[in-house]
């Protein structure tokens, strides 16, 4: 899969260019700049210096930004940025592992082993460099400008290159922002991107806005237009699969693609016997009648279970549902005889893949993020698809992927659904995955749900549904004694969680009312022979993550 562009926002925008050097939040600077309506792409940092020379050739490219990284420079010479970006005229800004790149560009000076800041830090900030003039959180009574940010590296720059001048600094590090305000070159330390830096907004535009001079003239309805032109181009006449779950993302994905190609869509819902209770026909309901796209229903739950029996290790279990979703996907695509006698089924895999998929499977533009979890429609695909792949929502986060498919007109209970992982259950029983298991967690799951949607919040009047982003139950294969009706019982555990975000990259877990979790609990033990113990998840994400495996 190659980096997402649009040939015809590249005409048409002015825009900025973001080079990867492999940060877990790289793809927030590239949000936090749409948000500011600017047109960007984000590439990986070892494009060539021709690469860059041709990319500005158009005369379109007002700025640069070079992204952290989790690496060290020392650690790994590819991560340079190319010498063209600083011969273009226009301006710079590098963040974190940005600014050591920067640094080592134009005969700085980066060295580890210094105090390390992870996390809060407040910078004084010197209000004579146009980035921050007039940007502040707060006036010591000295009169410097301080900026509460949020900090995550080991290194630091040591010496400035020659031509800048200190512009940020910390107790811990000194020089925690540089600028050469001539050739306009900008260097901070810390996250701009991340909403913990509260100025960071403000930062960003200030570069893309008026350090840059971009025209911030790029709305959603434009990513509509622009991704609707692309998927055109890309495809031509062939014809296109689509991974269809009845979640959010493939949903509006399909809304999107089909948009564009109409009928060469066929869209795959894979029931591989690790759904919610009742999912499968309420999915075939929802689909066929309101997204008129052609829908195949596949049960697969004995090729799924089958191959997933006697596997114990979560990321070992995500390959194989990978490797099973793909082996129906190739099966379905070549039996696919739409159209005239000639058409020789599908050529395209489309899924609705998002970005956060992308970056925990370490499957960032430079590939250099390291690997969370392999999510099955990423790091779990076979080396060999023989598909090539169509993920037009590649590049957005939840909320934008929402917002995307209110613009396209779907339905709001389709769009404020809570998302469900491709490997569904799969993930949710821990360990070895059995039908016995999946029947329980099944009942459990269906029970916690209704209670959330039929719990209402006094204050907003919004459900419990609605107020939390995920909330799912988890089997666990231990077993506990309780007593029941005066007998002792021997049997399985599960656990609640629910959890509150925006982009599920960060998430918090959320405060449910004990009545709301006295009720789940009394319900699923009552009811869910089997089950004798419930209990709450009270983890964050970091350092958890949203689903146990
Ligand atoms: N049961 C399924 N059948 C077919 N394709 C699926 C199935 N489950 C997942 N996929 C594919 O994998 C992709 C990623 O799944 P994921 O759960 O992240 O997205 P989603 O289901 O579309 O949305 P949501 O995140 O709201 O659940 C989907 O967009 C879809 O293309
Ligand atoms: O389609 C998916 N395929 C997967 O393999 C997968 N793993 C996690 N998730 C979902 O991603 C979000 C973040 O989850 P984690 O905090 O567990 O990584 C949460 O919304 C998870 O439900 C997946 N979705
Ligand atoms: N967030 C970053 O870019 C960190 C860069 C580098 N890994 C450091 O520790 O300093
Ligand atoms: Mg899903």
């Amino acid at each position: 899969m190659g980096y997402y562009s649009i040939a015809y926002s590249r005409r048409m925008h002015q825009k900025i260019l973001i080079l990867d050097f492999g940060s877990q939040v790289t793809q927030l600077i590239a949000r936090r700049i749409r948000e500011a309506h600017v047109f960007c792409e984000v590439h990986p940092c070892d494009v060539t210096d021709d690469w860059v020379r041709d990319y500005a050739k158009d005369g379109n490219l007002k700025g640069v930004i070079l992204s952290g990284s989790h690496a060290s420079l020392w650690e790994d010479e590819t991560l340079r940025a190319p010498q063209a970006v600083f011969e273009l005229g226009i301006p710079v800004l590098g963040i974190c592992f940005g600014m050591y790149a920067i640094a080592a560009a134009l005969g700085g000076k980066v060295e580890g082993g210094h105090k390390r800041e992870f996390g809060y830090a407040e910078v004084r900030a010197r209000g004579h460099t146009k980035l921050f003039e007039g940007i502040q959180d707060y006036a010591t009574p000295e009169g410097h400008g301080m900026l509460h940010v949020w900090m995550s590296h080991g290194d630091n720059v040591t010496e400035m290159p020659p031509g800048f001048k200190l512009m940020a600094s910390t107790e811990s590090c000194p020089i925690a922002g540089m600028a050469d305000e001539e050739r306009r070159f900008y260097a901070v330390q810390f996250h701009p991107e991340v909403t913990h830096t509260k100025q960071g907004n403000a930062i960003l535009k200030r570069f893309v806005l008026d350090i840059c001079g971009t025209r911030p003239d790029w709305v959603m309805g434009d990513y509509i237009s622009e991704a609707v032109e692309k998927i055109r181009q890309q495809v031509g006449d062939e014809e296109v699969i689509l991974g269809l779950s009845g979640g959010v993302d493939s949903s509006v994905a399909a809304a999107l693609i089909h948009r564009a190609i109409g009928d060469q869509l066929t869209c795959v819902f894979v029931d591989h016997g690790l759904l919610r209770l009742n999912e499968g026909d309420m999915v075939m309901d929802m689909f066929v009648g309101k997204l008129h796209a052609k829908v195949i229903r596949v049960d697969a739950a004995a090729q799924f279970l089958g191959h997933l029996a006697g596997v114990n290790e979560p990321e070992a279990k995500r390959k194989i549902i990978g490797r099973e979703f793909v082996e129906v996907f190739k099966a379905e695509a070549a039996s696919l005889k739409a159209g005239g006698a000639d058409v020789k089924g599908a050529k395209w895999l489309a899924q609705g893949t998002i970005y956060p998929d992308v970056i925990e499977s370490g499957g960032a533009k430079s590939k250099k993020a390291v690997l969370i979890k392999s999510h099955h429609n990423v790091g779990g695909l076979p080396e060999q698809l023989g598909l090539k792949l169509l993920e037009p929502l590649r590049e957005l986060f939840k909320d934008e992927v929402r917002e995307l498919g209110v613009a396209l007109g779907l339905p709001h209970d389709m769009v404020y659904r809570h998302p469900f992982p491709g490997p569904g259950l799969g993930v949710r029983i821990l360990g070895e995955v059995k039908k016995e298991y999946a029947d329980l967690l099944r009942k459990a799951d269906a029970i916690f749900i209704e209670e959330l949607r039929n719990f209402k919040d006094a204050e907003s009047g919004k459900s419990w549904y609605d107020l939390t982003s995920q909330a799912f139950a988890v089997f666990l294969p231990v077993k506990s004694v309780g007593v029941m009706g005066d007998g002792r019982t021997y049997d399985y555990v599960v656990a609640l969680r629910a959890v509150q975000t925006s982009d599920f990259m960060t998430a918090d877990w959320a405060e449910l009312p004990y009545a709301l979790l006295k009720k789940v609990s009394s319900r699923i033990i009552n009811e869910v022979r089997g089950i004798n113990r419930v209990t709450y998840d009270v983890s964050s994400k970091p350092p958890a993550t949203i689903e146990w495996e």
